[in-house]
């Protein structure tokens, strides 16, 4: 458990975090967005220690980091690895000799090394490239290599900043895909420091945002996704453009979680009507379904009626104010 309580930090007169609150159970992945130069690498340095907050605490397993120092600390650290972006792996060593650099630092003997070299290479799928230098590898496998060496001390806490940023799609969704793995396998909780808004639908249990070193949300992704009015549920999830269908009017639904696959035909069935898909983003989000869209349905259908049926199926539905039904006989005029 990773606890974040009323965390302060300054430098001279600038604050850049300001009284932050976060929560990471056991074996969970958090994500924490924001613009830059909102705070979040600072945050991610409050979180294994680099940095001593100014005020309030960082508490890893129950242990305050700030209150430790010397062995202590030393110890408390190995309990967390970090992967930073571009993996900063070192040129002259091999992909094995840079995931055995923590583990000769601490003494370990070298059979032992070698044995763990081995399985935490296995682990990333990179086995078969242990002998290549960082600049005969991608930016992907360099990552992966990155994570392998952040594992090597066997952290039950994982910070991973920035760690897609700059991948292509394939390589970040390997990455996300053993990140997870680590989480279910090995019960790794792991916060994730990110502006990518798919990384956190891909992966993160819960999700926060930072501004200007406050947090101004948070709380489960699938939770957050179905608020209306929400600027971070718009930023995870966002709409395409609507298109115009005459003589419908348009309703936003927000889903997320205990919905049936063919939960939009039963709503057209219960209705008695065909329901218009006239925009939609919906995706799989910590293996649940996560969606917003916006239908068109015929406007004699009474508001009451519309939203006690998709609420029914689990779904939220507003009708989208300001925004009239465009008649059928204009529109066909206006195409003429
Ligand atoms: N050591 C420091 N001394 C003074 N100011 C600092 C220091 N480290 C960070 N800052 C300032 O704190 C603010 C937050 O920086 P931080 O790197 O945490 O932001 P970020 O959200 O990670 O940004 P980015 O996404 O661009 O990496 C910035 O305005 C930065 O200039």
């Amino acid at each position: 458990m990773i606890e974040i309580s009323g965390l302060t930090k300054s430098y001279g007169s600038t604050t850049v975090l300001d009284g932050i609150d976060l929560q990471v159970p056991d074996g969970r992945i958090a994500a924490v967005v924001g613009p830059s130069g909102a705070g979040k690498s600072t945050l991610a340095r409050c979180v294994n220690a680099l940095e001593r907050p100014t005020s309030g605490s960082v508490t890893v397993h129950g242990q305050d980091l700030a209150a430790l120092s010397g062995k202590d600390l030393r110890r408390a650290r190995q309990q967390i690895g970090t992967v930073f972006q571009s993996a900063s792996l070192l040129r002259r060593l091999t992909a094995a000799q840079n995931v055995a650099l923590p583990l000769r630092h601490q003494g370990v003997a070298e059979p032992e090394v070698r044995r763990r070299v081995g399985e935490l290479l296995e682990r990333v799928d990179m086995l078969h490239r242990a002998n290549h230098y960082p600049s005969q590898l991608s930016g992907g496998q360099r990552q992966r290599i990155g994570i392998a060496r952040g594992l090597a001390l066997q952290p039950s806490v994982l910070l991973s900043d920035e760690a897609t940023s700059g991948l292509d799609p394939e390589s970040t969704r390997a990455i996300l895909a053993l990140l997870t793995e680590l989480r279910d396998d090995l019960g790794v909780t792991i916060l994730v420091i990110t502006h990518e808004m798919d990384v956190v639908r891909g992966i993160a249990d819960h999700v926060a945002q930072l501004d200007h070193g406050r947090i101004v949300e948070q709380g489960p992704v699938s939770d957050v996704v179905r608020r209306s009015d929400s600027p971070l549920a718009q930023a995870l999830l966002p709409m395409p453009p609507v298109l115009c269908v005459p003589g419908l009017r348009q309703w936003r639904l927000r889903l997320a979680g205990d919905v049936a696959p063919t939960w939009l035909s039963r709503a057209g069935a219960e209705l008695g009507v065909d329901v218009a898909v006239l925009a939609a983003l919906v995706e799989e989000s910590g293996a649940v379904p996560v969606g917003r869209l916006v239908v068109g349905l015929p406007p004699r259908l009474e508001d009451e009626v519309v939203v006690t049926t998709f609420r029914r199926l689990g779904v939220v539905a507003e009708p989208e104010v300001g925004v009239e039904p465009v008649p059928e006989r204009a529109s066909r005029e206006s195409a003429a």
